[in-house]
């Protein structure tokens, strides 16, 4: 069995993959702890049953305490592990692949937390508690930089002086893992557009989209860090750095105010005062409800045209993620905006979340596709055992 992990700030997600060598084989199971004042709750999925609830009491150590729970009751139903594979949202300018996790390849990532402050520190820190407690189970670190790493070098600079982009301050993209699932189905289903030029919207608590030629990414949204771009659940995407100036400058904001402001007090949640969920946006009256979601797909359909400016053109859409798979009323709204390109929505299809979504006459396709960041880390790291 291969266990892949996704940790955060205080959840641990999981899942687990049949493994006997080569490509994995089905997820047996999945599920996802959460740490938070003092208690660690959560449940576990065996197919689609719920076979286990936890709910106890840990004051530290949260991952060890969380890795523990999990690690006890895969050893109960009889499992023995042969890896775990991590998301680690950032590989910087080093890391282009899955790589097995070693004291180096620690301390290289540590080196990345300043640029992934609300992720990086909480993948490691599930590395390192696994570590402890399980010192001789293989581990592997997948990277949402590692898809965009080939993107051309134009894509990838700043217009800052030279020395910035030789000590690693460049646009490095993220997400990769789901654009990397998305391309292998998208061969699957439709090998023409793979081959073709494609936008791909990752719309989730954290949103991207990538301009993908032939299935490799050409640019995207996000940059240096997973700041940038799009507006997000509680970040802001996108800002003229100017305003960072005048925050210091003038409202008197240190470090980690802006931090913050930018990471968690902004995006869907800072612009209607009320969630940086889709879904209770969507079910409010309130007109700032209304405008966070305008200014949501506003700001995503001006990124989709730039990223097909820098493609020279677009063969089909497509649309992953939270937001992405379920919020049919973006998706309407985003192909409705991009009719003059010869989008034609599917009104029924699109409400059904069906994997077309575009009508019979449209000169160009659309897709859902759900993306599943952990089968891709069980694909890259299966070969390698
Ligand atoms: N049925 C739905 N309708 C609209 N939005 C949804 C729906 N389900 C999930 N979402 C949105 O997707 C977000 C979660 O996206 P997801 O990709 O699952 O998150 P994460 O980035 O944590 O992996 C939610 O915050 C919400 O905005
Ligand atoms: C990189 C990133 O933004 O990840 P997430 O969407 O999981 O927050
Ligand atoms: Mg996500």
């Amino acid at each position: 069995m291969l266990i892949v992990f996704n940790a955060g700030s205080s959840t641990l997600k999981f899942e687990l993959f049949e493994h006997e060598g080569g490509l994995p084989g089905p997820k047996v199971a999945h599920g996802a702890l959460d740490a938070h004042d003092g208690l660690i709750t959560g449940e576990a999925w065996l197919g689609k049953e719920v076979a286990i609830k936890w709910n106890t009491e840990a004051l530290v150590n949260r991952h060890d305490k969380m890795l523990t729970l999990l690690l006890d009751w895969v050893k109960e139903l009889g499992f023995t592990l042969t890896a775990a594979g991590h998301r680690v949202v950032h590989g910087g300018p080093i890391f282009h692949e899955t790589v097995k996790v070693t004291p180096e390849v620690i301390d290289a990532l540590k080196a990345f937390i300043p640029l992934a402050p609300l992720h990086q520190p909480h993948n490691l820190s599930a590395i390192e508690a696994l570590l402890r407690l399980y010192p001789e189970l293989p581990q592997f670190a997948s990277f949402d930089t590692a898809f965009h790493a080939n993107e051309p070098e134009l894509a990838q600079w700043f217009a800052l002086p030279r020395k910035f982009y030789e000590q690693g301050v460049r646009r490095y993209g993220f997400h990769g893992l789901s654009y990397a699932f998305i391309a292998h189905k998208l061969k699957q289903l439709a090998p023409k557009l793979y081959h073709g030029k494609t936008v791909i919207m990752h719309l989730g608590n954290g949103a991207s989209a990538c301009a993908v030629e032939n299935g490799r990414s050409i640019a995207s949204s996000m940059g240096f860090t997973a700041l940038d771009g799009l507006m997000m659940g509680t970040r802001s995407g996108q800002v003229d750095p100017g305003v960072l100036l005048y925050c210091q400058q003038h409202l008197n904001m240190d470090h980690a105010a802006i931090e913050t402001l930018l990471y968690k007090q902004s995006g869907l949640l800072g612009v209607s005062g009320i969630s940086s969920d889709m879904r209770t946006l969507r079910a409010s009256d309130a007109p700032e409800a209304k405008f966070a979601i305008d200014l949501f797909v506003y700001r995503l359909v001006r990124e989709i045209g730039a990223l097909i400016s820098v493609l020279g053109g677009v063969d089909g859409l497509i649309f992953t993620g939270g937001i992405g798979e379920h919020a049919a009323f973006v998706r309407d709204e985003v192909i409705n905006k991009l009719a003059w390109l010869g989008f034609e929505l599917d009104a029924s299809k699109n409400e059904a979340n069906e994997t077309i979504i575009t009508s019979a006459n449209s000169k160009l396709p659309a897709y859902v596709i759900p993306t599943d960041e952990a089968r891709q880390i069980a694909y890259e790291l299966g070969p390698m055992l």
